[in-house]
C-alpha cells in the first residue's frame, strides 16, 4: 500500500523554561500551549495516557518513539476527551492501522484542539527533564521566536500548588452498576477518576456511586457505602484541603478506605504525612513496586509527580490508627502504599501511589481491588 504524502508541515517550537529549545512540526491541533513538561515511558496505550485526567496542564512526552501505529478507537478512552495540554512525539504514524481504530491520533488531537509538536529528539528532551526536573514549557506553530515564547512559558501556571482535581471531575453523581451479584455498595468521589476503576470494581460486584470531588461526608453516607474510595486526579495533593477533611470525617466514621495515586496523596495528608514534589516524577508501565505485606515484586503502572513523605522503617500511631508503608518503589525507594491497622492489628483502610486499574496493563496489581473487597468483607462482619 502507498503511504499517504504527509500533510502538510508547518514548523512548530518548543521551548522550556530554562531557555532549551527544540524545533519539529506542528502536529494536531494549530496554536499555542503550555502546561508542565513531563515525559511517559510507556510503549503502548497512548489513548489512555491522553484521557486520562491526572495529565490535566501537563505536555506529556512520549519516549517510544514512534506514536500513533493504532490510531483511537472508542473502547479505549479513560474518559471521554483528551486532557493532556499538549503532546510531543518523535515520529507520528502516517497510517494507523488497528481493527478497532475509528479515527487517526492526528485527528483527535486537531478535533479536541490539543497542541501538539512531532519530530522532536524526544531522548534529548528525557535527558534534559531527567537531569533538570520536570518544568514548564510552551508548544507554538504561531510563535518563531523562542525568546517570546519563553516570556509567555514564565508567565504560565506551575504545578506546585495547583488544585485542579474540582475542575476535572464530574458535576453530576453517577451509578455504575455491580455485574452480576451485588456483594457491595461503594462511595467512590471523582478527582480525575479513569473509567477503567468502577469497571474493575463492577466486575468483582461493587456498585460504585461516583461522587463529584466537592462532595461532603453527608454525600456519602447518604449511599450507605461499605467503603470510600478516592481515585487518581491532577494537581498538587498539597494544595486539595477539602477532599483530606472528608476523608478524616469517613475515616472517624469507621468506613473502609482504598485510594489509588491521588487518593494515596490524601490518604497520607489526611493522616497526617506530608507530600513533595519528586524530581522528573514516576510515569510509565513497568515499574517495580514491593508489596510488604507478601514480598512479591509488581510490575506497575505509574502516573505521579508527588509522592507521600512518611517513614519507610516502623509504624507512625495517628488519631485514626498505626500506619505503615505498605508498598515501595525499588527504582528509588519511594512511597507506593500505605496501610492503616487498628489496636488489634487489623487492616482498615489502605491506598497505592501506583495504578491497579491500569490498562493498557500491566494487571500484577489487580489484586488491590480484591483486598479492597475482602477489607469490606471483613469491615461487615467485624
Ligand atoms: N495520577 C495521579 O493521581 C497523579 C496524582 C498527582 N497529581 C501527582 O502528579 O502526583
Amino acid at each position: 500500500m502507498a503511504l499517504p504524502a504527509p500533510a502538510q508541515v508547518r514548523p512548530a517550537l518548543l521551548v522550556l523554561e530554562d531557555g532549551r529549545t527544540f524545533r519539529g512540526e506542528s502536529f494536531g491541533a494549530e496554536g499555542e500551549t503550555f502546561g508542565e513538561a513531563v515525559f511517559s515511558t510507556g510503549m503502548s496505550g497512548y489513548q489512555e495516557t491522553l484521557t486520562d485526567p491526572s495529565y490535566h496542564r501537563q505536555v506529556v512526552v512520549m519516549t517510544a518513539p514512534h506514536v500513533g501505529n493504532t490510531g483511537m478507537n472508542d473502547e479505549d478512552p479513560e474518559s471521554s476527551r483528551i486532557w493532556v495540554s499538549g503532546y510531543v512525539v518523535r515520529d507520528p504514524a502516517r497510517v494507523p492501522s488497528s481493527w478497532r481504530s475509528v479515527r487517526s491520533l492526528a485527528d483527535d488531537l486537531r478535533d479536541q484542539d490539543v497542541v501538539g509538536i512531532s519530530g522532536v529528539d524526544t531522548r534529548a528532551l528525557t535527558r534534559h527533564l531527567r537531569e533538570r526536573g520536570a518544568m514548564r514549557v510552551g508548544i507554538s506553530s504561531t510563535e518563531t521566536d523562542p525568546q517570546k515564547l519563553l516570556a509567555r512559558v514564565l508567565q504560565s501556571g506551575e504545578m506546585a500548588g495547583a488544585n485542579l482535581s474540582e475542575a476535572v471531575s464530574t458535576q453530576e453523581a453517577y451509578v455504575v452498576a455491580a455485574q452480576g451479584h451485588k456483594r457491595f455498595t461503594v462511595a467512590a468521589v471523582d478527582l480525575g477518576i479513569k473509567a477503567n476503576t468502577p469497571r474493575m470494581m463492577s466486575e468483582r460486584g461493587i456498585e460504585v456511586h461516583v461522587l463529584p470531588a466537592t462532595a461532603s461526608i453527608e454525600d456519602v453516607q447518604a449511599v450507605s457505602p461499605d467503603g470510600l474510595f478516592f481515585s487518581n486526579g491532577p494537581g498538587d495533593p498539597a494544595a486539595t484541603t477539602r477532599q483530606v477533611e472528608l476523608l478524616q470525617g469517613a475515616l472517624r466514621a469507621g468506613i473502609p478506605y482504598f485510594g489509588i495515586c491521588f487518593g494515596n496523596q490524601l490518604f497520607g495528608r489526611a493522616l497526617g504525612f506530608g507530600t513533595y514534589k519528586l524530581k522528573y516524577g514516576h510515569r510509565g508501565i513497568n515499574q517495580p513496586v514491593m508489596d510488604r505485606t507478601t514480598g512479591k515484586v509488581e510490575v506497575t503502572a505509574h502516573n505521579h509527580g508527588f509522592a507521600v513523605d512518611a517513614p519507610l522503617e516502623g509504624t507512625t500511631t495517628t488519631e485514626f490508627g498505626e500506619v505503615a508503608v505498605s508498598h515501595v518503589c525499588l527504582n528509588d525507594d519511594v512511597v507506593e502504599g500505605l496501610e492503616l491497622r487498628d489496636a488489634d492489628g487489623a487492616l482498615t483502610s489502605f491506598s497505592v501511589q501506583y495504578h491497579p486499574e491500569a490498562a493498557a496493563g500491566p494487571h500484577d496489581a489487580a489484586y488491590l481491588f480484591d483486598r479492597f473487597s475482602d477489607l469490606m468483607r471483613d469491615r461487615k462482619d467485624a
